[in-house]
């Protein structure tokens, strides 16, 4: 790898149980044993708006949620986020715009809505939806146990796991880079392994010379 690389912001995304927090830690670790800046987050964030909507989802439901993840992603993006990239860190995002797509939809907003309020985040050099059979994800759930009322079973992981496909492809038509991983079979380290290569593919590549050219 160069010594100097460019910022960029990766995104991961997919139902309960399919591994989002399991992958981020392990590519943040497999990116900086490799020399890279890295640094891992989550949405929502651990500020003041992402701790009340993560441990609000009871009291706050439908638009007020939607509006509150919306609001604590801006204001994420703008003192987190953008400031990293700047400075040339790789950030790994547990959670984006996907999620809004997915669970603001089974929470009864419509589509539209959800799209108008997410309409100025940043768009990431890489969106990855994990996909994973829903049996599968649900019984992960049921094993480690759930973190709100988003899981419920494997009926809610059947209908979240449709809302992602359908979200990868609303996303493709933003101009999101979307790339989906199966992690149903692959073990975390097969996951974490391939999508820090992708991840130090984009970093490395043509684009990023132009970029610190
Ligand atoms: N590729 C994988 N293969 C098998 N088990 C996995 C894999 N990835 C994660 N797991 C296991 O599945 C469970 C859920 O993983 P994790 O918490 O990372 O999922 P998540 O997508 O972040 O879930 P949530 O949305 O509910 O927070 C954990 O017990 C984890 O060890
Ligand atoms: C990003 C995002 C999050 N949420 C809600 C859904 C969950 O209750 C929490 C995230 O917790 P997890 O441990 O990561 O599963 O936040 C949401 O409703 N919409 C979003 O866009």
């Amino acid at each position: 790898m160069t010594t100097t690389h460019r910022g960029a912001f990766v995104t991961l995304d997919g139902p309960a149980g399919v591994g989002k927090t399991t992958t981020t830690q392990l590519v943040r670790e497999y990116l900086g044993k490799r020399g890279y800046k890295v640094h891992a987050t989550t949405e929502p964030s651990h500020g003041v708006l992402g701790n009340t909507a993560r441990h609000g989802t009871d009291t706050y439901r439908g638009h007020t949620l939607a509006c509150l993840v919306a609001a604590d992603r801006y204001h994420h993006l703008e003192t987190e986020v953008r400031p990293r990239v700047q400075e040339g860190h790789i950030v790994v995002c547990d959670r984006y715009v996907a999620s809004s797509y997915v669970l603001q939809r089974m929470d009864g907003v419509p589509l539209i809505f959800v799209e108008a309020i997410n309409a100025a985040a940043d768009r990431p050099d890489l969106a990855v939806i994990l996909q994973a059979p829903p049996a599968v994800t649900a019984a992960r759930v049921a094993a480690r146990g759930a973190h709100d009322r988003f899981h419920a079973g494997e009926e809610s992981s059947k209908r979240e796991s449709a809302l992602y496909e359908d979200a990868a492809k609303r996303l493709a038509q933003w101009r999101y880079p979307v790339v989906a991983v199966d992690t149903g079979e692959a073990s975390p380290v097969d996951v974490a392994t391939y999508l820090t290569d992708r991840i130090a593919d984009l970093v490395e590549g043509p684009a990023a010379e132009a970029a610190t050219a």
